[in-house]
């Protein structure tokens, strides 16, 4: 394993960065300097690990959290889940959340929420046959719809104005969570704004569950972790899920043979369904080579994998979990990996299942080619809308 030593002297790597096509850039580095490299944005240093072994060491029982201003502020000062460093506070909230949020009788209830928001959006595309839409915005807004109504019990159309403000103060949140390049690497900016949001509640949600163990166990949970906890939700679990979607439909677009398999593959599994009827979540474990798609749609890491730069779900059929376990970390690892990730996956696999099962796709005549520029940001998203044509399947 190579060790590399890059770094500009005020500046840091900040203006070799290349925005748009991140991955390319890091992957080049790697290349040129190994398995560890050493990078300065601003004053910041950051170690850029691509080696398998030292990604494992160190997810495993070395990361933690450093204190970012803008992430400090957003989270109450720490007392979430996600920006919370590694301490007794953020072990006994990951329990309290790994037991009470996201335990699998708990995403169970969640079914009809998801279920509800992916059959809104088939729904609205077979309204729209034959004319473009914009996919990455519907992803959005089934993502977001769908934890906010996880969350609170309530979801929303698009155009509503509630909608429309929550949409704004998640995006907001997100922004300022990034905005620590400028208030912590370069001290001398950077003022905040602390986003609190009034939340009703209905059965079963989120803040409901929330409630009841304020109320049942009142030092167990704080006002603050409620709102701080429920903050995490909105910032981790919206645009993660909408651009994994997006990104899987690209990638299929790019590979239309791949494209008719796994719908063949959806459409064989599933049978006919009539009226309207959808792909359940039950469903979606018949499903194995749906789900190396978009495990090959997550996939990153180049430098591990036989033919990098191809697309091949096959990599993923037939091997165990543990098979590629840190040979990807599209959900982080170790302690502090994903507790959405089920809860992601599911969004994910039921949206794309439905998508790909009720409609055929193709891009609108005269568009530029698709690409897979990205834009920045914590959530890799796709810089410009994936724009497509949904048509009726022929048989
Ligand atoms: C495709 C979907 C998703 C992806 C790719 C994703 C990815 C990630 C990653 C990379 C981390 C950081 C892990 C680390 O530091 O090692 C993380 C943390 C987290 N995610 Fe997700 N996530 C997704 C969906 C969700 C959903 C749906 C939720 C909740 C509803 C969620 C909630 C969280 C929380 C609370 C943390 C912080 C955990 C901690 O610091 O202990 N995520 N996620």
């Amino acid at each position: 394993m190579k060790i590399g030593d890059l770094q500009g002297p005020l500046l840091g790597n900040l203006l070799q960065f290349d925005n748009a096509k991140p991955l390319a850039y890091l992957q080049d580095l790697s290349h040129k300097y190994g398995g560890v490299t050493y990078l300065r944005h601003g004053s910041t240093p950051i170690l850029m690990v691509s080696s398998r072994k030292v990604a494992k060491q160190i997810l495993k029982s070395q990361d933690s959290r450093p204190p970012v201003l803008a992430q400090q502020k957003l989270s109450y000062n720490g007392v979430d889940m996600a920006f919370s460093p590694y301490n007794p506070h953020w072990r006994e909230t990951r329990r309290m959340c790994t037991l009470h949020l996201f335990s699998p009788k708990q995403i169970l209830s969640f079914r009809p929420v998801s279920e509800a928001q992916v059959s809104r959006v088939v729904y609205k595309l077979h309204a729209r046959l034959n004319q473009p839409a914009n996919l990455s915005d519907m992803a959005m807004s089934l993502a977001s719809n769908t934890i906010y109504g996880v969350a609170f019990g309530k979801t929303y159309d698009d155009d509503e104005y509630e909608k429309k403000k929550l949409d704004k103060l998640v995006l907001e949140a997100q922004a300022l969570m990034v905005s620590f390049y400028v208030s912590d690497h370069f001290k001398v900016f950077g003022s905040l704004m602390i986003i609190s949001t009034p939340f009703s509640s209905s059965e079963s949600d989120i803040i409901d569950l929330m409630l009841k163990l304020k109320r049942e166990k009142p030092d167990s949970i704080t006002w603050d972790q409620i709102k701080a906890l429920l903050m995490n939700l909105f910032v981790a679990g919206t645009d993660t899920v909408a651009a994994a979607i997006v990104w899987t439909m690209t990638a299929l677009m790019l590979r239309l043979d791949i494209m008719r398999k796994t719908q063949e593959h959806i459409r064989e599994v599933v049978g006919r369904k009539d009226n309207g009827i959808m792909i359940t979540e039950d469903e979606l474990m018949k499903l194995p080579y749906l789900k190396a798609v978009v495990m090959e749609a997550l996939r990153l890491d180049p430098g591990i994998w036989e033919d990098p730069e191809e697309f091949v779900p096959e990599r993923f059929l037939n091997v165990s979990d543990s098979d590629w376990e840190f040979k990807m970390i599209p959900f982080g690892g170790g302690r502090r990996r994903c507790p959405g990730m089920n809860m992601g996956m599911v969004s994910i696999h039921l949206a794309l299942a439905n998508l790909l099962y009720s409609f055929d796709w193709a891009g609108p005549p005269s568009a530029p080619p698709i690409d897979t520029e990205a834009l920045p940001g914590f959530t890799m998203h796709k810089k410009n809308p994936l724009i497509l044509l949904p048509t009726l399947p022929l048989s």
